[in-house]
Order: structure tokens, then sequence, then C-alpha cells
């Protein structure tokens, strides 16, 4: 089960997600300027306590969403801190928390704090207390939840919030009360940092004199990050300003954020992460940036043959991370004393060289203002094998997971790959038309709310729909396009026989009828079979003989035109030598429920006396 079952990512396009999430009271807030640099780096942004009771209180009136919203804010109402976040939708989440001295209607924030938010001091901006909304977590995710999970939600919780008590210094107790504010809604596995002068053009410029970058232990930032950061919300691109006695303010950009680990995001469909609550467990691997013009110059050595061994060793350097745990912030932990042994292990097995880096590293660190001693890679991650390598006809790539291509029929041989590395496809769709044909996949994998496509991409879609055997695309662009022929119909017998003899492929399966023609190249029994034995005969039987696993149900809604009218079916032959199992037919009605609505409206209609041909045949849907 994953670790993080409940508390997944916000995923599934930030944006949309954000739109589609209310978020309760809205308050307007005017943005007071903070100076950091004078009044401490890393605090919580400031507003009046009334401003903060109106948060957290003014919608009792309230969707029920945003009820819930008040109960898990109201806790933070007891501490006065609590997370907000710009109503329009913001991924920075702020950590707030009331202070007398600010006026009321107006919020403090300082200049890391604007950035973020792409704020302006002197205007006003409507916030709105920030829930992590657990529903948007994978669609493995999405199951309710049973007595085991919650018990182990709340033994993780009191965990955490052991660990919380234990890690708590008297700088970080309000942030251990705004993170209690939202239940602990999402904790990181791990977090990517991005490290460099915030001043750097004035530094580089007196480190060009000097020809030397500064030296920043990596071990030390990560402790000053985390001490500054644990309990809170962060987010991919959100800047965090680190000092470290001794040395140049840092600025640190989160580069990449992860809810779940690596394992359980190969399982995970749908999986974008963007944020999420940094706790003492989560992992920090840290890395200098590079500027624009080193990447340039990196890129043009890269090109040069004989110049291979120096850009390796630039991209080494690149590659410095640092991978500590939060918890090791206290340089006497047991976590950290076993981690370092670990480490220690690990080198001497991997002859990792550290701390000294090469001097094609230095000069490359150099230019980005920063050099990470003590830096560590983060372990290369295995070579995904549940992923099918896409290539659209204008020659972008798309590693996409299996699981999600499914439903395209005619990607069936390469979603059913079993081999030791990803299979490679080439579709005839473009870049732009796949992404959105990956955005309907996933919203119908994780069943939510399928995207509303502007008309003009309605024609493109339907067609990749088409090449990709998709035919839920198809239909669903058809039903945009307001032109939506009656799909699904119901047939007679001989309007069976009639199809396959015009050298159609449909067949009958428990009195549904599945159009197979055009995936017969991709059946995993063969082309052949399919025709030679299951034309015009009900093939339930060779259905449950022939499939062990219970995968080739999973297709049948791809193929499904409607339904045999009632009264023919006694008239179909068996095919077999027996009837299919009563077992068999139960699960198989179990995995086509999407039938239903069909059935009731056979039920509802009068019935059929003869079989006339074609006589039967309605528009059902
Ligand atoms: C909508 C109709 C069908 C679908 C979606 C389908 C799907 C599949 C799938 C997914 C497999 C891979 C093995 C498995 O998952 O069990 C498979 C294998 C196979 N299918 Fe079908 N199938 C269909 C109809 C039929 C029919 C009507 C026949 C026979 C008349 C047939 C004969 C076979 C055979 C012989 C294999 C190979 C079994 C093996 O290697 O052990 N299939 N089919």
């Amino acid at each position: 089960m994953p670790k993080h079952k409940k508390n997944g990512p916000l995923s599934l396009q930030g944006a949309v997600k954000k739109q589609l999430f209310k978020s309760g009271v809205e308050l307007p807030l005017k943005v007071l300027h903070r100076d950091s640099a004078a009044a401490g780096r890393g605090l919580p942004a400031y507003l009046h306590p009334s401003s903060l009771q109106q948060l957290l209180h003014d919608g009792a009136a309230a969707e029920p969403q945003a009820q819930e919203q008040q109960s898990s804010g109201s806790s933070a109402a007891g501490s006065s801190a609590l997370f907000l976040q710009l109503a329009s939708g913001s991924d920075c989440v702020l950590h707030a928390r009331a202070c007398a001295d600010v006026a009321p209607g107006s919020i403090q924030l300082d200049e890391v704090q604007q950035a973020n938010l792409r704020l302006c001091a002197g205007e006003v901006y409507k916030f709105s207390v920030f829930q992590h909304d657990s529903s948007a977590a994978g669609a493995d995710d999405a199951a309710a939840s049973s007595e085991e999970e919650d018990q182990q939600q709340q033994q993780q919780q009191q965990q955490a919030e052991q660990s919380m008590q234990e890690a708590a210094d008297d700088s970080n107790e309000d942030m251990e009360d705004a993170a209690a504010a939202v239940d602990m809604p999402f904790e990181l596995t791990d977090l990517d940092c991005e490290v460099r002068l915030l001043h750097a053009q004035q530094q580089q410029q007196q480190q060009q004199q000097q020809q030397q970058a500064v030296q920043v232990d990596a071990v030390a930032l990560t402790r000053a990050f985390c001490k500054q950061c644990c309990w809170r919300v962060l987010a991919v691109n959100e800047y965090v300003v680190a000092e470290i006695p001794g040395l140049p303010p840092l600025l640190l950009r989160i580069t990449a954020a992860n809810t779940l680990t690596a394992e359980e995001q190969q399982e995970a469909l749908g999986y974008h992460c963007f944020r999420g609550l940094l706790t003492p467990d989560t992992t920090v691997y840290m890395t200098t940036a590079l500027s624009q013009q080193q990447q340039q110059q990196q890129q043009q050595q890269q090109q040069q043959p004989g110049d291979v061994a120096d850009s390796a060793a630039v991209t080494a350097t690149q590659q410095q991370l640092l991978q500590l745990s939060v918890a090791d912030a206290n340089p006497n932990s047991a976590a950290l004393q076993q981690q370092q042994q670990q480490q220690q292990q690990h080198d001497a097995a991997a002859h990792v060289t550290k701390v000294t880096p090469p001097v094609q590293s230095r000069v490359a660190a150099a230019a980005a203002g920063v050099q990470l001693l003590n830096a560590v890679s983060r372990a290369a991650a295995p070579p995904a094998t549940n992923v099918v390598h896409v290539y659209t006809n204008d020659g972008e790539w798309f590693p996409v997971k299996k699981k999600l291509l499914r439903p395209c029929i005619a990607l069936t041989k390469a979603v059913r790959d079993s081999g030791d590395s990803a299979p490679t496809v080439h579709v005839d769709v473009d870049t732009l038309t796949f992404d959105r044909l990956l955005i309907f996949l996933e919203a119908q994998a994780l069943q939510r709310q399928l995207p509303g496509f502007a008309i003009h991409y309605l024609d493109d879609l339907q067609r990749a729909g088409e090449q990709l055997g998709l035919r839920s695309l198809q239909e669903y662009c058809a039903h945009l396009k307001g032109t939506r022929q009656a799909a699904l119909g119901v047939y007679s017998f001989a309007d069976v026989q009639r199809a396959n003899a015009s050298g159609k492929v449909w067949l009958l399966l428990d009195g549904m009828v599945l159009d197979v023609g055009r995936w017969l190249p991709e059946h995993p029994g063969g082309a052949a079979i399919i025709p030679a034995q299951s034309l015009n005969c009900d093939c339930s039987r060779f259905f449950e003989m022939y499939h062990a696993s219970r995968e080739s149900f999973l297709y049948i809604a791809e193929f499904y035109i409607g339904e045999l009218v009632p009264e023919d079916l006694p008239h179909v032959p068996l095919g077999g030598k027996q009837p299919p199992s009563s077992d068999f037919l139960m699960q198989l009605r179990e995995y086509t429920a999407f039938r239903q609505p069909m059935l009731a409206q056979l039920a509802q209609r009068a019935p059929v006396t003869h079989l006339g041909a074609g006589k039967a045949r309605s528009a059902a849907a």
C-alpha cells in the first residue's frame, strides 16, 4: 500500500485543479512590505488578528468544502497561525501568523514572499485559507479509506506529532501549529533545491577578482534550510533565502518536490506533484545552479567530440547533490550518525569522490557563485519498464505509463510488452494534440471531470482518438461538437450476421455487440483465432477459456457498440462445447457496468416478436 495513500499530491495540471477547488472565504488584504534583511529571514507573513479571524470564521454559511476548511483552520485559530494562498490560486502557500502591530485589512510580506506570489507592495489581493485537497491524489489513492488506513494514518500522525515535538525549537513552534491546521495534509518524501548566491552579480565580480567561488558546506546549508522551512508547505519554483553564519545569503530555488517515493511514483497514475509539506522525514537534495551562459558553454563543449571528458566533469558537478534528512539537522541525532556511517560504507563501496570536485567542476561552480562541499548524488533511478516511449509526428518524446495508455487499443502490443526496456511507438499525432489526449486519458483514468477542449481542437483530437483506437475520446469529441450520432445501438442477430458477412468483425459476448475489427492485429491471441472461431455465435465460453487473467475485461468497453435485442438471445448459437460458467458471467457483468444505461433502455421498450432483419435496430443513446 502506498505510504502516502491519503495524503497524496495536489496533482493533475495544478492550474486546472486549483480552479476546480473552491477555497472558501476570500479576504481582500493590502500587501505591506517588510524588509527581510532588517527584520530577519524566513519569518511568516503577518496579518492583524481580526483579519485572521475573518478568514477562519466568516464563511459560516459557506459551502460544505469551505466549512470543512473552517474546521481544519479553527485549530489554528487558537494558535493564531495558518496557511494562506491567493484566492485566485497560487502554487506557493504562505505560512501566516496574527500580529496586532499590522493594520487590519493588510498583510505584511517580505520581498521573497512577494516574489514567490508575484505580488506588489501597496496592492490589494484576495487571500483564502489553504487546504490540501486530498481527493487530488492519484487514482490508486482515490479509494475510500479502510479502517486499516485510518489506523495507519493515525499512527503516522502520532509519529509525526512526536517527531514534530522533538524537532521543535522556539522558532518553529508556530509552524507546527500551522501544520496541524491542515491536518498533516501532504508530506514530502524528497525535495530538490538549486543553490546560488542571493546577490550573485555583486558577489561574482568580487569572486572573479579573487578567482574563486563561495564554498558552502551542503550539510550546514541543508540544516539551515530545514530549520527555517520544516512544517511549511513548499512549492516547485518557490524561492527561499537561507543564511549560514560567515557566508553571504544564499538563494535556494525548489526544482522538484515529491510526496511519493520513486517506487510509488512508478505505480501511480497521473502523478504531478508541485508542492507538499516539508517534514522531518523529507530527504533534501542540493545542487548548484548553472548560469545560462555556462549552460550554453556546456552544450557547446558537449557538441565537440574531443571535449567529452571535460563536459562530463562539468555535468558531474551540476549533478552534485546532497541527501540529508531534516531530522539530521541536529548534528547529534542518531539518524545523522547512522547516515554518515552508511554514507561512508557506500562511498567505500562505490569509490565516490566527494568534497573535492575536479578542476573543471570547480570552474563551473565558481561561475554559479557557489561551490557545494560534502555533496552526495541522488541514486540513479532504475530504467522504467512500466512506460511506453511515445514519439509524436513532430519528433517530441513522451514516456507514458502503460496503464494510462491501455484504452488506446491501437497500442495494445506496446502496452502489454513485458521486455526489460520500455517499448517505443511512433504515432501520427502532433505534440500538442497528444498532450491533450494525455490530459483526457488521465482525467478518465482518475475519474475526474473531463477537460473542456476548445472547439477548434476537436477535429485533431478526434482524429488522434481514431489513430490510437481511443473510442472514448472520439465519442467525447463528437459529443462536444454536438454532432454525436446515436453511437450505441440495439441490433438484431441478423444485423450482426450481415455486418460480419460484409467484412466487419462483430462479436456477441453475453448479449453485448463488440466491434473488434480494427483491433484484430493487436489482439494478444493473434488476428486469426477470433474470425475463425467466434463469428455469429455467443463467444462467452471462448472468452472464458482463453483469457486466464482479467485484463481482457478491461478492453471490452472500447469495442462496445451496443446490445443484441433481448428477443434474439435464445437464437444465438453458443461458441464452444459448453456454456460459460456462472462465475465467469458474474465477473464479466461486474466489469461491464457501462452496459447498464443501455440495458435499462432495453427493459423499457416494447418487445420485438420476430427476427425481422434490421427492424429491431433502434437508436438508443
Ligand atoms: C473483446 C474481445 C477480446 C479481448 C478484449 C481479448 C483480449 C485478450 C487479451 C488481453 C489477451 C492476453 C491474455 C489475457 O489477458 O488473458 C488475449 C489472449 C488470447 N485471446 Fe483474446 N480477447 C478477445 C476475444 C477473444 C476471442 C473471442 C478468442 C477466441 C475465439 C480469443 C482468444 C485468445 C487467445 C487464444 C489468447 C492467447 C491466450 C494465451 O496466450 O494463453 N480472444 N486476448
